[in-house]
């Protein structure tokens, strides 16, 4: 605008126009003089549709290569007017006042909306549920618009709007522990690579049988030139060490005797081989008895365990590099006015809450081999949470926060997920206990699949609890990992004592050991109110109790000797008696 308009009077370079993008919504300054404003739309104008698209998200490969019109197509533009025409029509009709900064929405602005606009199709019905937060308080919703879903469902959800998982390139050492294998891996190499001595002894020629034979060399375990073996001869050899050339059989040296040594004792020089009847290779690993060369070594979607031997299979025949899936790295935020830092030295003032869900976070994802990312603790501002949330989806590859999910007038995420950054909340809210706010969404990026956003309920116990339900699997999945492998491991276990049932399905936390018949036994961690992190401390099981609504007016409470399913979140131990 600044180059069209100095050709025009010296005086444009007085004016500062400002552009920018917020959200997907381009927006320009125009000077106040109405030949101003319309000589520097003039020549931006052409730019519009172009920068309008980009700012929705489209990609500008894709633009460049004549793939407009569908992209506009997608980010809404209506069909007979392209966005060119729409702000030509605006620009010819005169329809800018003259004294306006004017901010102009995209094309697509009501993509996004800002909430000034016709919200965008969400939901099946075209709404978005969430609170407009350009409204006031008292017009908010009353009851939770997000239908309530069974966990279950929850999963299901989970499931099918996880990104496919990528397959990158590791290098195969101790840090390749947890990842899935996205190739079918084959031997490079046989192993052994050649003939080896399975004992300590002498290399013989099988044929030659018993007598008194001339040691002619020595073969350790080494490499190196090894002379070879004739009829009538026998080497020393030892264990793993390579046979020479020619030597078909080991005898171990307790088949043997010292025939003759040398003047001082010291040499063997002749052997006396006991052993009869030897067979070709005995005592010997013949060249790739273990592995040959082509063998298949680990199936594609195979895990790298850190018990198991997959890294040493691999190691053995000169695997340097594997292709796997690629682990999410998890970013971990905090949100609400009143949380603190944990460590922060100064006491609490009133309202201030130490900030205990983001250091369990962090340390559960760590410990489950994930890249953890700290996020640090968003003020429930609309505009600090966009930002924080911004800079987190260009780094990380799921976002989990907890806090401001429920119904209060601060709890913003629905809110700026769905009308910030476009998002589709796919859940938020679930029948359990604790955990009902639970929140999943996916946000759409510009050049990768949509992101995974989990918004846990900022009670300690619940947002413990609905991670290692919901986002690990999610995690997992994203991993690589198929199948039952994604979910928690589940087992039957026997309750020591009654157990109250709640109307909603629960999560009780409960500490579970193997006993002295090799059973399970479940005690459980107490208190189960969801603000309690106390309840989740030693904790290494959820007891799956069935919702009061589920089973009736049957029974109230699970009696002491009853079996319960548990989802197994810890080490298993054994009951101390
Ligand atoms: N990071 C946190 N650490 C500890 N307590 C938290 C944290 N975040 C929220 N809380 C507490 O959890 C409770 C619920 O917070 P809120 O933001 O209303 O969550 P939600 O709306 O998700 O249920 C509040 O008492 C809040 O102070
Ligand atoms: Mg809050």
């Amino acid at each position: 605008m600044l180059a069209a308009s100095l050709k025009i009077t010296p005086f444009a370079i007085m004016s500062r126009p400002v552009a920018g993008v917020r959200g997907d919504t381009v927006i320009i300054t125009l000077p106040g003089s109405p030949k101003g404003a319309k000589e520097n739309l003039e020549s931006i104008i052409k730019l519009l549709p172009h920068a309008c698209i980009q700012a929705a998200g489209g990609d500008s490969r894709v633009i460049h290569s004549g793939g407009m019109k569908k992209l506009e197509k997608e980010a809404g533009v209506a069909p007979h007017s392209g966005a060119h025409d729409h702000h030509s029509h605006l620009y010819e009709s005169g329809g800018l006042a003259s004294d306006d900064a004017v901010g102009m929405t995209s094309g697509c602005g009501h993509h996004h909306g800002g909430g000034h606009h016709a919200p965008t199709p969400r939901t099946k019905n075209g709404e978005l549920r969430s609170n407009d937060l350009t409204g006031d308080v008292a017009r908010r919703h009353r009851s939770s618009p997000y239908p309530m879903i069974s966990v279950k469902e929850a999963h299901k959800l989970v499931e099918e709007n996880i990104p496919a998982p990528e397959v990158v390139k590791k290098k195969v050492d101790a840090s390749l522990v947890g990842y899935i294998l996205a190739e079918e891996v084959r031997a490079k190499e046989s192993v052994p690579a050649f003939r080896a001595s399975i004992v300590d002894g002498y290399a013989v020629l099988h044929t030659d049988g018993v007598g008194i034979y001339p040691v002619v060399g020595v073969s350790h375990a080494a490499p190196g030139e090894i002379k070879p073996l004739e009829a009538g001869q026998i080497a020393r050899i030892t264990t793993g060490a390579p046979l020479p050339p020619g030597a078909t059989a080991v005898v171990m040296v307790e088949d043997t005797r010292i025939a003759k040594t040398t003047d001082d004792g010291v040499e063997e020089l002749e052997i006396e081989i006991l052993a009869s009847g030897l067979t070709e290779l005995e005592n010997v690993r013949e060249v790739g008895s273990d592995m040959k060369t082509g063998d298949l070594l680990l199936q594609k979607g195979a895990e790298i365990t850190a018990v198991g031997g997959e890294i040493g299979l691999l190691a053995s025949v000169g695997i340097a590099e594997v292709e796997v899936y690629k682990k999410p790295v998890v970013g971990v935020l905090s949100t609400g006015d009143e949380i603190v830092q944990h460590d922060r030295a100064e006491n609490l003032t009133l309202g201030e809450v130490r900030d205990s869900n983001r250091p369990t976070l962090l340390a559960a994802i760590t410990a489950r081999g994930f890249e953890a990312v700290d996020l640090g603790i968003a003020k429930d501002q609309p505009g600090t949470l966009e930002d924080v949330l911004k800079d987190a989806l260009s780094k990380v590859d799921v976002i989990i926060t907890t806090g401001g999910v429920s119904m209060g007038e601060k709890d913003l995420l629905k809110p700026t997920i769905e009308r910030t950054f476009n998002g589709t909340i796919h859940f938020g809210r679930v029948a359990m206990k604790p955990g009902k706010p639970t929140t999943f969404a996916t946000i759409p990026t510009q050049d990768s699949a949509p992101k995974p956003i989990f918004s846990l309920p900022g009670n300690p116990a619940s947002a413990t609890v609905t991670f290692h339900l919901f986002v690990l699997p999610a995690l997992r999945q994203l991993a690589g990992f198929i199948g039952n492998d994604i979910h928690l491991a589940k087992a039957l276990v026997t309750v020591e004592e009654d157990l109250v049932l709640d109307p909603r399905p629960e999560y009780h936390r409960a500490a579970i050991r193997i006993d002295r018949s090799g059973g399970l036994v479940a005690r459980s961690t107490g208190g189960q109110r969801s603000s309690r992190i106390g309840s989740m401390e030693a904790a290494n099981a959820l007891l799956c109790l069935p919702g009061l609504s589920e089973v009736g007016d049957k029974r109230t409470r699970v009696p002491r000797g009853d079996k319960v399913e548990a989802l197994i979140i810890g080490d298993l131990k054994v009951l101390d008696v």
